[in-house]
């Protein structure tokens, strides 16, 4: 962990093939990018901020991330945040949420876990809200979803039942795709590259793209930006998870990249991960 020029802790994991991952803590405001952390609620879905205070939160290192081993490398760090007599002001729920994060040169790992050390049960609702960097969404695919039924945000969440082949954008999209398969393709044709998703304990896949009226609303994204990021998150909406005293939830989140050669209906997971 450093201190930057405007004495911000950062955080930052080194690979020894080159790969980093950078975080910054700043503390009231999520960042418009990176993987903020939706919890204890997604979106609106419920009565406190809009996905939950954890996003705007400052995290500490987790010294004691059991029953996890310790983190012994320099690319793997241990966070945790715990919540504050506040926070039992609008959730009157105590948790410890972590979130284990390693970065090697073929995948980022991310391993969130909560835990209920409340003296009664509680839900609730988690999403890792991955922001993806696109050349150009509108000439993006995402595989894995087609079929699925999703709450559609922009409709009142009305549920639907998705007709596509796969996804394609050329509008705002705001989504929730319920009990996804566990590996999702994000295809970006100009880059030729694919970031695969997979995921476990995560049912649900959120989509979003504020597309370009929506973007100028939104203060810390520039007015162009939304052609080159796409949101899909691995998220467990539909079913709020629930914890009774002294139990813990773990979900796992690995994102990959594969070159062109890994096409459109190519979504196994063997290959993939052979590929990389
Ligand atoms: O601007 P935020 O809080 O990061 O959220 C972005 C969007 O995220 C979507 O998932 C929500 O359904 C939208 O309502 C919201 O506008």
């Amino acid at each position: 962990m450093i201190n930057d020029a405007n004495r911000s802790p950062r955080i930052v994991l080194y690979e020894p093939t080159g790969s980093t991952a950078e975080a910054v803590l700043k503390p009231n405001k999520a960042i418009r990018g990176g993987i903020p952390i939706c919890f204890p609620q997604f979106a609106n879905f419920g009565s406190l901020e809009q996905h939950g205070f954890a996003r705007n939160k400052l995290w500490s290192l987790d010294n004691d991330p059991s029953p996890l081993p310790p983190a012994n490398s320099q690319s793997t760090v241990d966070l945790i945040l715990r919540s504050t007599e506040e926070d039992l002001k609008t959730w009157p729920h105590r948790f410890e949420l972590r979130i284990r994060i390693s970065v090697s040169a073929s995948k980022l790992t991310l391993i969130p876990r909560v835990r209920n050390i409340d003296n009664k049960s509680f839900s609730f609702m988690f999403a890792l809200r991955n922001y993806f960097s696109v050349s150009d969404v509108s000439e993006v695919r995402v595989e894995g979803l087609e079929t699925l039924d999703y709450f559609d945000n922009l409709m009142q969440r009305e549920r639907y039942t998705e007709q596509a082949d796969a996804i394609t954008f050329d509008g705002e999209i705001d989504r929730v795709y319920l009990s996804t398969p566990t590996k999702i393709a994000i295809i970006d044709h100009e880059k030729k590259r694919t970031f695969v998703l997979r995921k476990e304990g995560m049912p649900d896949a959120a989509v979003w793209n504020p597309w370009d009226k929506k973007a100028k609303a939104l203060p810390d994204l520039g007015d162009e930006d939304y052609k080159t990021m796409l949101c899909v998150d691995s998220a467990a909406i539909e079913t709020a998870l629930i914890l009774k005293p002294c139990e813990e939830w773990k979900g796992r989140q690995e994102l990959s990249t594969v070159s062109s050669s890994y096409c459109s209906g190519q979504l196994d997971p063997r290959k993939v991960l052979l590929a990389v």
